[in-house]
C-alpha cells in the first residue's frame, strides 16, 4: 500500500533580509517576503503549487504566523491545501508546531518545503520522493558546492584564513523528506537540548541518522536578499 505523504510549508517568517527600498515596500512595510508577487502571483502560492505538482503529495499544510492576515487570499482556490496559524519564533519552531498540530501517524512521510523557494522544478521534487521511498530513508535536496571555498577571518575587512576542501560539501535546499513521527521526535529533542537547527536534516543528524543527499537544482534557491526577486522572476 502506498504511504501517505504530506507537505508542510513553513511560512511564518518576516523576510527581514529581503526588504526592498521600493514603493511596494513603503506602501506595505509589514508584508512578509512570501506574499510578494512574482510575475503576478504570491511567492507562497508558487511554492505550494510546486508541491502540488507531484500527485503523491496527499495534502499541503501551510504554517503561518498567528497574526497572519494574507494567507487566505494568497492560497484562494487551491485544492489539497490547508493553512494553520501555529507558526513559531524560529523556522524550527514553526515546523515543530506544524507537526504537533497535524499529529502524524507512524509510516506517514512529511516533505518540508520553504515558502521562500518558489522555483522548485517538478523533476527535483520527484527525484527526492523517488529516492526516499526507494531507500525507505529520509533525505534532502542539495547541490554540490561549485566554487572554491574560503574560510574568512573575523576582522573588517575580512581576509582569507584558509581554502577549504570542497569535495564533500553540499548546499542544503528544501524540500526535505522524513518519516513525520521521527522528525517530530528529533525536533522535540533539539528543542529540549537547546540545539539550534536551521533545517530538518540537522535535527535528524543529531539523532544519528544520515539523510540521503539528492541532487537539487540551482533554480530552487531561497529568496533571501532584495535582488533575489528579480532573479527568480527571470527563472520563472
Ligand atoms: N519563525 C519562522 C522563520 C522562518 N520561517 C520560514 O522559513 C523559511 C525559510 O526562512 P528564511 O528564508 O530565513 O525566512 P525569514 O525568516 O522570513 O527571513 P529573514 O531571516 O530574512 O527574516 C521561509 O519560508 C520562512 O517563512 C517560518 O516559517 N517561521
Ligand atoms: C532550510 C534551509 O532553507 C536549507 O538551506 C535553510 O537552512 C534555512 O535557513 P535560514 O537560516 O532561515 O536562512
Amino acid at each position: 500500500m502506498s504511504k501517505k505523504i504530506i507537505a508542510l510549508v513553513p511560512a511564518a517568517g518576516i523576510g527581514a533580509r529581503a526588504r526592498r527600498p521600493s514603493t511596494a515596500a513603503i506602501l506595505k512595510p509589514d508584508l512578509p517576503k512570501q506574499y510578494e508577487l512574482l510575475n503576478g502571483l504570491p511567492m507562497l502560492r508558487l511554492s505550494v503549487m510546486a508541491m502540488l505538482a507531484d500527485p503523491r503529495i496527499h495534502q499541503v499544510r501551510v504554517i503561518v504566523s498567528p497574526t497572519d492576515t494574507w494567507v487566505e487570499r494568497a492560497l484562494a482556490g487551491l485544492e489539497r491545501v490547508i493553512w494553520r496559524p501555529v507558526g513559531g519564533a524560529t523556522r524550527a519552531d514553526t515546523v515543530y508546531n506544524g507537526l504537533q498540530d497535524w499529529q502524524p501517524q507512524e509510516d506517514e512521510w512529511v516533505v518540508v518545503h520553504d515558502a521562500a523557494r518558489p522555483g522548485l522544478p517538478a523533476q527535483a521534487l520527484q527525484r527526492l520522493i523517488d529516492q526516499c521511498l526507494a531507500h525507505n530513508q529520509g533525505g534532502i535536496l542539495a547541490i554540490p558546492i561549485p566554487d572554491t571555498v574560503k574560510r574568512a577571518t573575523v576582522e573588517e575587512p575580512p581576509r582569507i584564513s584558509q581554502t577549504v576542501p570542497r569535495e564533500a560539501l553540499w548546499l542544503a535546499q528544501t524540500p526535505q523528506m522524513f518519516k513525520a513521527v521521527a522528525l517530530q521526535a528529533a525536533l522535540q529533542q533539539a528543542k529540549e537540548q537547546g540545539f539550534v537547527v536551521t533545517d530538518e536534516a540537522s535535527a535528524m543528524e543529531q539523532q544519528g541518522y544520515q539523510p540521503l543527499l539528492v541532487q537539487g537544482d540551482p533554480r530552487n534557491f531561497k529568496v533571501t536578499w532584495p535582488h533575489d526577486f528579480q532573479l527568480l522572476e527571470k527563472w520563472l
